[in-house]
């Protein structure tokens, strides 16, 4: 399990220090996906290095599995991050970086390694530098899942890969997570673009969560319902509701509403409406609503 706990991250900017984590307590459960979303500069870089040990914070503590990963190489041998920006040394070939991978990650995969390659179709003899942005991008997923890390953490991983790797990717990183319980956390700007892989999301802004929640539970929790009735519409049923939001079209009323769907349609049912439907709801739309509840614009923040 990784635990944050009151973690504070201060830079120095000029005169003046900058706060950027102010005070992060969180939990990911070993084998989830975690998103993490968040505006720009809100902070995710800077707590996903710490969690990698790249940095380490003023205050509070970060811990893999109980043990502190600032300056702890046993424990960051079973850690991989792939930064925004992927790194390799000059000159050096696939193969070369791979015998590099192979030396400092103890759980190498020389297997999975030729298997990866026939998927990918990368030349091994190539220096990595030489290959497009998308291609080193590549390169640094395959070298990563060889390495067969227990966290693999990834910040904005899938900018620049096409459609079909990005698939290949996420199905990857999917069965490394059902089968040997490897526990990610990756960073996003997009909802839609990390929704159908995690299991668990957080929005950072400022420095601070705004909003945690595992999804099941958020899309089990709030839903769309159409609902019109033959004369006025009965106010007394909309406060009766957990509404988050609601608006009038034509004689159609949609609401947001918080709550079980059972107990809602049985709310709903007792005002014999000639129209009650429940649509489906996106992600976006939900963080939206959710948010907009306790007074953020969320729609800046996931853009
Ligand atoms: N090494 C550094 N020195 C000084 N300030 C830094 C450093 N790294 C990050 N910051 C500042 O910390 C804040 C948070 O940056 P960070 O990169 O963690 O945000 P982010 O959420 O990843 O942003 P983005 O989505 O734009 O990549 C920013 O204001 C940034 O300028």
């Amino acid at each position: 399990m990784i635990s944050f706990s009151n973690v504070t991250k201060t830079f120095d900017a000029g005169k003046v220090s900058e706060h950027v984590l102010h005070d992060v307590t969180f939990e990911i459960r070993r084998g989830s996906i975690y998103g993490l979303l968040g505006s720009n500069g809100a902070g995710k870089t800077t707590l996903l290095k710490i969690l990698a040990g790249i940095l380490k914070q003023d205050s509070g503590t970060v811990s893999i599995d109980e043990q502190p990963i600032f300056e702890n190489p046993v424990l960051k041998s079973r850690v991989v991050f792939i930064p925004d920006v992927v790194f390799f040394f000059s000159q050096y070939t696939v193969l070369q970086m791979a015998k590099f991978y192979q030396d400092v990650y103890p759980n190498w995969n020389q297997e999975r390694f030729k298997a990866l390659q026939t998927l990918l179709g990368l030349d091994v003899n190539k220096k990595v530098q030489r290959f497009s942005k998308g291609m080193q991008r590549q390169v640094a997923f395959w070298l990563s899942l060889c390495a067969m890390p227990d966290v693999l953490i990834l910040d904005e991983p899938f900018d620049g890969l096409d459609p079909v790797i990005r698939n290949k990717v996420k199905n990857l990183i999917i069965q490394d997570v059902a089968e040997r319980d490897m526990t990610v956390i990756v960073s996003s700007h997009n909802l839609r673009e990390v929704e159908d892989i995690c299991d668990y999301v957080g929005i950072l802004h400022r420095g601070s969560f705004i909003l945690e929640k595992d999804l099941d539970d958020l899309k089990s929790d709030v839903h769309k319902v159409q609902v019109a009735f033959k004369n006025e519409v009965p106010e007394a049923l909309f406060a009766s509701l957990n509404l988050l939001h609601q608006e009038q079209r034509g004689s159609v009323v949609l609401c947001i509403v918080k709550g079980k769907e059972s107990e809602i349609e049985q709310v709903i049912k007792q005002y014999n409406p000639v129209i009650y439907d429940v649509l489906p709801l996106t992600l976006e739309e939900i963080f939206i609503y959710e948010m907009g509840g306790v007074g953020y614009a969320v729609e800046n923040i996931l853009v």
